[in-house]
């Protein structure tokens, strides 16, 4: 307190008041200051007490708010963004919900934007950018070192898919002078592990073009509600980065003939097939993007995805015959320290339904043999071993891929 008594502002009169006067006169002010105190400590205390209440708010909400970002969130996708609320449409029912959101979240919000949800289908977080999932369902490589020469005993198969997305990749100006669209879609068929894939890194790689992959079974099982916006992501990610090689594979997943039950589950790999569908009939016009899909399940497939306009090359990868196993066990072999009496010739008899994959299993375990003896070089011995132990493998489960028993 820095007043003095010459600064306090007396009750009373200091030349005439009496003695009593000046007492009195006291007495009442402190009256006053007391009843002002009192009055005071009441509003202090009042203040307290809603200090505590705010208090014990705050820390009811900072517990509730953990708990909701403990508790299990679903994800949806934003549709629309109304003046109503903003309609969301959850991922694995597909149900859409209108849904309230703060004024902060609906600036962060936009359509298509994936959301978290909580059980009362409140918007909780924007979900980071889609590129995420993009690249998550999408395997983008630019020009993959696969070259045609890596690749044994499809000739013929080689010929026909560099003319129909070689051809249109390098020299565009050809058909359109000639006046014709070019083929827009290769499918490949065949047994799995028999160079589809392959093949279509190579065309990338030899038009210096970039190798896009989706997997249709990932589509529609690991991304489920997702799959038709997908779809679209994948062309739009093609267009950024022509040329281009769009690489679909498995497509039996999602452009299988129509079943007639009428799950859900029905329905959205229909929604993802349809938007494949749309996608490639408005393709004609969109430049240097070329599309192969390829499948293990040719019998499986849609008729409609074959009609002209779509894939309108059909090209069939089969197993390779013995001449073209033989390629193959050079090819995988290039590069091991291979003693000169291994038989090539004599390890593509013997293997008679292996597929191209199948060889390369067998090449890598049988430097396995060899690495096991201590050796630095394999031996025709090791490939038999190899062929031995690969033979044996499927045979508890007839299922499993290696079919060249
Ligand atoms: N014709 C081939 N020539 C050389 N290697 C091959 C051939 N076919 C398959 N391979 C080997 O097998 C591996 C798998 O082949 P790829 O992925 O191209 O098969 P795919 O037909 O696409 O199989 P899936 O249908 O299972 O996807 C390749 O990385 C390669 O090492």
């Amino acid at each position: 307190m820095s007043d003095t008594v010459e600064d306090v502002d007396l009750p009373y009169d200091e030349d005439v008041s009496s003695e009593q006067e000046k007492i009195s006169a006291l007495r009442e002010r402190l009256e006053v200051l007391e009843s002002q105190n009192e009055e005071m400590r009441d509003q202090l205390l009042d203040a307290n007490a809603e200090n505590n209440k705010y208090q014990q708010k705050l820390e009811r909400l900072t517990h509730e708010n953990k708990k909701l970002k403990q508790s299990p969130l679903f994800v949806a996708t934003v549709q629309e963004i109304a003046d109503e609320g903003v309609v969301i449409k959850q991922h694995g029912n597909n149900q859409e919900a209108l849904t309230e959101v703060t004024e902060e979240m609906r600036e962060e919000l936009e359509p298509d934007s994936r959301v978290a949800v909580n059980n009362s289908l409140s918007i909780v977080k924007r979900l980071d950018n889609e590129t995420d999932v993009r690249a998550r369902v999408m395997q983008v490589e630019h020009s993959p070192d696969v070259t045609y020469a890596d690749i044994g005993g499809l000739e013929e198969q080689m010929q026909e898919v560099r003319e129909t997305v070689e051809m249109p990749l390098d020299r565009p100006e050809m058909f359109e002078q000639v006046g014709i669209q070019p083929p827009s879609g290769v499918l490949l068929y065949g047994p799995p592990g028999t160079g589809k894939t392959m093949l279509a890194k190579a065309v990338a790689n030899q038009t210096d073009a970039t190798f896009i992959k989706m997997a249709g079974s990932e589509l529609v099982h690991k991304f489920i509600g997702e799959g038709a916006k997908l779809v679209r992501d994948l062309f739009e990610v093609a267009r950024e980065n022509e040329p281009a090689v769009l690489f679909i594979d498995e497509i039996d997943a999602i452009a299988s003939k129509r079943t007639d039950s009428k799950t859900s589950g029905d329905a959205e790999v229909q929604r993802t097939m349809m938007q494949l569908l749309s996608e490639m009939d408005g393709f004609e016009d969109r430049g240097e993007v070329r599309i192969i899909a390829a499948t293990n399940r040719f019998d499986m497939l849609d008729e409609a995805i074959l009609r002209p306009g779509r894939f309108d090359r059909l090209i069939e990868i089969p197993k390779p015959d013995e001449e073209g196993r033989e390629v193959i066990f050079q090819i995988h072999t290039r590069k091991m320290n291979v003693d000169v009496d291994v038989d090539f010739a004599e390890l593509a008899d013997l293997t008679g339904e292996a597929s191209g994959a199948d060889i390369k299993a067998m090449c890598t375990e049988a430097g396995m043999f060899a690495i096991r003896d201590d050796r630095t070089e394999v031996y025709m011995q090791d490939f038999l071993d190899a062929y031995e132990k690969i033979s044996q493998t499927g045979d508890d489960d007839p299922d499993e891929a290696l079919a060249f028993a």
